[in-house]
């Protein structure tokens, strides 16, 4: 650790109070270790705020930025170090995961275990991955834009309204992050109507279809970099997160029915074989847009689990833009 600096930044309302628990067992150790190198830790105050200390530790020449926290502070500390071009900087992220999905380490693999997840970064080296862009429209302003990087997966359809409702939710502060969750996609799985998409896919698998535009009725589009979605659903089995292209699986003009008792038990095992071609496909590509057919509807985009925008929205994969700290695969 001769000569590095590294930065914690501890979200103690992840996964309802465990990062706070977690860094509070961590941190004597993390003093012992550290003993002879420069550390500092940082607590997030509000939503966005780790993107902001990110940003601030890159720019003050630290080498390793730690984000303590779930999939929504891993998130925000990548935007924060993509702003503040922490890969030419030669910083890296590691993790140490206290959220409530946990969906990106389940992709890496990265312990679950707060001091191996400590071992791990102190004696590794780092890796580069791929970082994922996205361009969506503001919900209340329709000439204006959101831009946002993303590391695991952002994706449009029921699960942009799934997001969307439990973040609007007043329930969401009494019960448990994960039961919240689940009663809202159980809601909006029995009301979703797969609103009339344009979308076009560019860049690597698309073949024939390649850069034309075509249509359908969406129910989910996952634009993935890692392959788990919504705590624990395993959309994009085949996802490689440093190959410098998206894995995108769509599923489409599904009936209330087909996704109740396909597209669900489908998705949650990876298994997207049992749908027929005409509503299901994945393919690899590096850009990717999609427009709503009537453009009054409101069709939400979640990226690392958090509202990103509404449609029209488009999607570039920034490849081996980030240096992470991660576990060998
Ligand atoms: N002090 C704070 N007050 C309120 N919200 C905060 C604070 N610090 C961080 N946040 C927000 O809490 C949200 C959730 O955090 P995080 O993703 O770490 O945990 P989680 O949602 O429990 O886990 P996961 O995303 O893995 O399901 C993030 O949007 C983050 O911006």
């Amino acid at each position: 650790m001769d000569g590095k600096k590294i930065g914690f930044i501890v979200n103690r309302r992840g996964g309802g109070g465990k990062g706070g628990k977690t860094w509070d067992k961590l941190e004597p150790v993390v003093a012992t270790r550290l003993a002879s190198a420069k550390w500092k830790v940082e607590y997030t105050q509000h939503s966005g705020h780790a993107s902001d200390l990110a940003r601030e530790f890159v720019n003050e020449g630290y080498s390793i930025i730690v984000a303590v926290g779930g999939d929504g502070t891993i998130s925000q500390v990548v935007n924060g170090y993509m702003l503040a071009d922490g890969n030419s900087k030669g910083c890296a992220i590691g993790i140490i995961s206290s959220g409530t999905g946990g969906d990106f380490v389940r992709t890496t693999t990265t312990p679950k275990n707060a001091l191996e997840a400590l071992d791990l970064i102190l004696s590794s080296e780092s890796t580069l991955v791929d970082v994922g862009h996205v361009s969506a429209t503001k919900p209340n302003a329709p000439s204006a834009t959101n831009e946002q990087y993303f590391i695991n997966i952002c994706s449009v359809g029921i699960s942009g309204s799934i997001i969307k409702r439990v973040e609007s939710s007043s329930i969401a502060k009494y019960i448990s992050g994960g039961l919240v969750y689940w009663l809202y996609t159980y809601l909006t799985g029995i009301s979703y109507r797969p609103p009339p998409v344009k979308y076009t896919l560019t860049g690597g698998s698309a073949g024939d279809d390649e850069g034309k535009e075509k249509q359908m009725g969406l129910y989910i589009m996952a634009v993935a970099n890692g392959r788990y979605l919504g705590g624990n659903m395993h959309i994009a089995p085949k996802a490689q997160i440093s190959d410098g292209q998206f894995d995108v699986v769509c599923l489409h003009d599904l009936t209330l029915a087909d996704a109740f008792f396909k597209a669900s038990p489908a998705l949650k095992s990876g298994n997207l074989m049992n749908l027929p071609a005409h509503q299901a496909f994945t393919q690899r590509n590096t850009k990717v847009s999609i427009s709503p057919v009537n453009a009054k509807d409101k069709i939400y985009v979640e990226a690392d689990g958090e509202v990103a925008g509404v449609l029209p929205a488009s999607w570039e994969i920034i490849s081996q833009g980030c240096r992470m700290i991660l576990p060998l695969s």
